[in-house]
C-alpha cells in the first residue's frame, strides 16, 4: 500500500517486460526511466522478478533518498555475494560491518597520500608517463591515431594501485590490458539494477550463459587471481611495523591479536576488487567522454591551452596547486563528470527498515537507485542546453549550479574516491592539453556523442588523432 506508482506487475516477471520494451524503444535505461517519470512522478515503483526496485528521478527525490539513513543499505542476493565469496568489501556491504571497514580504509589511505599533497605528485608522475608514452608512439612524425576511449585505463589504475598495493604497471602490460577489457565487456552486459540472474537467481542453474552468470564468473576469476597474487607477494615481502601501502596495513590488522572479526584475507581481496572496479572504470569512462567532446569542440581545447600556457607554461607538469588558477580546466572536469554521470546511475541502495520517501511507503529490502540523468540532462536539469559540452556553464556566477552538482552522491555513502578521481581528471586533462591537440583522424567518422548502456555509461568506441602542439 502506498508503494510508488509504476508500470503494471505481471505474474513472475513483475514489470521486467515493460522496462525491457521501453529500453528497446528509448535506447538506454536512463532514457526509459526519464520516460516513466513523466507518467509516474519522482519515484517509480518497479518489481523485477521477486525484487522490488524504486528508481528515484529528480533532485528533490534523490537528495531526500541519499540523506535517509534507513536507505543506506546495499542490495543482497547471489549477484552481489558471488563476486566476493559472501557479502564482503566496502562498496556492497552495509550496517556495522561497512562502517568499520570504510573508516579503516579512509584513515589508512590518507597515510599513503590519499587527498594529500603527495597524491598530486603521484598523479603528476603518472601523467608524465602517459605523455611520454604517447610521444614514443608518435615517433618523429609528431602525430598518432589512438583508440581514445580505453587508452587511460592503466594510467588511472596506477594512481590508485600506488596507494593500495605500491605497484605501477606499464601501459603495455598485456595481462592488465586483458583484465580491463574483460571487465569492460562485463560492465557493458549488466547494469546498475543487475542482470537476468540477479533478478531471477534460479536461471544461473538452467541458463548460465543466457542469464549472464557465465560471463560474470569468467570475468571475476582472473581478477581474483590478479589480486591474490598481489596479496601473496605482500605477505612474502612485508616487514612488520613498516607498512608500504594499504594492503600491508590491512595484513598487519589481520595479524594483530585484538583485531575485530571483520578483518580477514577474503575481506582484503574484496576491498581490492571494489577499488579495481569502482575506481578505474568510472574515471576511465569519464576520460572517454571528455576527449570525445574535446575532439568535437576544438575551441574548448584552444581556450584551455591558452589558460595552461599562461599559468603553467610548457616546461613543468600541471599540479593540483594550479587548480585555483586554471578555472577553465576545472570547468572541463565538471562538465565531463556531468556528461558521464547523466547517463550513469548511482550505486543501488537497499531499505534497511520500512521507511517513507517523498510521501510513499518503501518496504524493508527494496532496492532503490538514483537516476542522475534527471538532474544533469533531464526534466529537472537547470541548464537549457544540457546535451552541449559547454564548460562555461560552471563559470557563471550561479550558486544553484553547484547545489545541483552531485556526481559523487551525497550523505554517508558518498563516493570514497572523489578526491582521487577529481585529481586524476584535472592533472591528466591539463597535461595532455599542454602537450597535444586532439582531432578526428582523416578517413574516420566523427565520434558519436550517444552513450552506451552498462553498469557505467561508455562512449561509443572512437579513435582520435593526437598531434604535438607547435
Ligand atoms: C569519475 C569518477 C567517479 C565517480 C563519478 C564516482 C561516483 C560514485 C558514486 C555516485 C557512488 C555511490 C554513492 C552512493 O551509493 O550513494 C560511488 C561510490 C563509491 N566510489 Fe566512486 N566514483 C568515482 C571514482 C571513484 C574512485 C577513483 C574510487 C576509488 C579510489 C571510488 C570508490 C568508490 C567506493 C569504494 C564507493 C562505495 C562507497 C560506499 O559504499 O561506502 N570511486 N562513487
Amino acid at each position: 500500500k502506498n508503494y510508488p506508482p509504476g508500470p503494471k506487475w505481471f505474474p513472475m516477471l513483475g514489470s521486467a517486460y515493460t522496462v525491457a520494451k521501453l529500453r528497446k524503444k528509448y535506447g538506454t535505461l536512463a532514457n526509459s526511466v526519464a520516460h516513466m517519470s513523466r507518467k509516474y512522478g519522482p519515484l517509480i515503483g518497479l518489481k523485477i522478478g521477486q525484487e522490488k526496485i524504486v528508481m528515484a528521478y529528480g533532485m528533490q527525490a534523490i537528495k531526500e533518498f541519499l540523506m535517509n539513513e534507513n536507505l543506506n543499505g546495499r542490495p543482497t542476493g547471489p549477484f552481489y555475494e558471488l563476486r566476493t565469496f559472501g557479502r564482503k568489501g566496502v562498496l556492497l556491504t552495509d550496517e556495522a560491518f561497512w562502517t568499520e571497514q570504510r573508516k579503516f580504509i579512509l584513515r589508512h589511505l590518507r597515510e599513503f597520500g590519499f587527498g594529500k599533497r603527495n597524491m598530486s605528485e603521484m598523479i603528476e608522475q603518472e601523467a608524465e608517463v602517459m605523455v611520454n608514452h604517447i610521444k614514443e608512439q608518435m615517433g618523429k612524425k609528431g602525430e598518432v591515431v589512438l583508440q581514445m576511449d580505453t587508452m587511460f585505463g592503466i594510467h588511472v589504475l596506477n594512481t590508485l594501485w600506488t596507494m593500495l598495493a605500491g605497484t605501477k604497471y606499464s601501459p603495455d602490460d598485456e595481462n592488465l590490458i586483458h583484465l580491463q577489457s574483460i571487465l569492460n565487456k562485463l560492465f557493458k552486459n549488466i547494469d546498475m539494477m543487475g542482470t537476468l540472474f540477479s533478478h531471477f537467481p534460479i536461471l544461473r542453474y538452467f541458463a548460465p550463459e543466457m542469464s549472464g552468470y557465465n560471463l560474470y564468473m569468467q570475468t571475476h576469476k582472473p581478477i581474483w587471481t590478479f589480486i591474490n597474487k598481489e596479496i601473496e607477494e605482500h605477505k612474502r615481502t612485508h616487514i612488520p611495523g613498516e607498512p608500504r601501502d594499504l594492503i600491508d596495513v590491512y595484513l598487519e590488522m589481520i595479524n594483530s591479536p585484538d583485531k575485530p572479526g571483520t578483518f580477514t584475507e577474503e575481506q582484503l581481496l574484496a576491498i581490492c576488487l571494489d577499488f579495481f572496479m569502482a575506481g578505474s572504470e568510472t574515471t576511465t569512462k569519464s576520460f572517454g567522454f571528455c576527449f570525445l567532446h574535446l575532439i568535437l569542440n576544438p575551441e574548448v581545447q584552444k581556450k584551455a591551452q591558452e589558460e595552461i600556457d599562461s599559468v603553467v607554461g610548457r616546461n613543468r607538469t600541471p599540479s593540483l596547486n594550479d587548480r585555483p588558477n586554471l578555472p577553465y580546466v576545472e570547468a572541463i572536469v565538471m562538465e565531463t563528470l556531468r556528461h558521464f554521470m547523466a547517463m550513469t546511475f548511482g550505486v543501488p541502495h537497499r531499505a534497511l527498515r520500512d521507511t517513507s520517501l517523498c510521501g510513499y511507503y518503501i518496504p524493508k529490502g527494496t532496492m532503490i537507485v538514483p537516476t542522475f540523468h534527471s538532474v544533469f540532462f533531464g526534466a529537472e536539469c537547470i541548464w537549457d542546453d544540457p546535451k552541449t559540452f559547454r564548460p562555461e556553464r560552471f563559470l557563471e556566477n550561479d550558486t544553484s549550479v553547484l547545489d545541483n552538482f552531485i556526481p559523487f552522491g551525497i550523505g554517508k555513502r558518498r563516493c570514497l574516491g572523489e578526491s582521487l578521481a577529481r585529481g586524476n581528471l584535472f592533472i591528466f586533462i591539463a597535461s595532455l592539453l599542454q602537450n597535444f591537440n586532439f582531432s578526428v583522424p582523416e578517413g574516420h567518422p566523427k565520434p558519436c556523442t550517444d552513450a552506451q548502456d552498462g553498469v557505467t555509461a561508455s562512449p561509443v568506441p572512437y579513435k582520435g588523432l593526437i598531434s604535438l602542439r607547435s
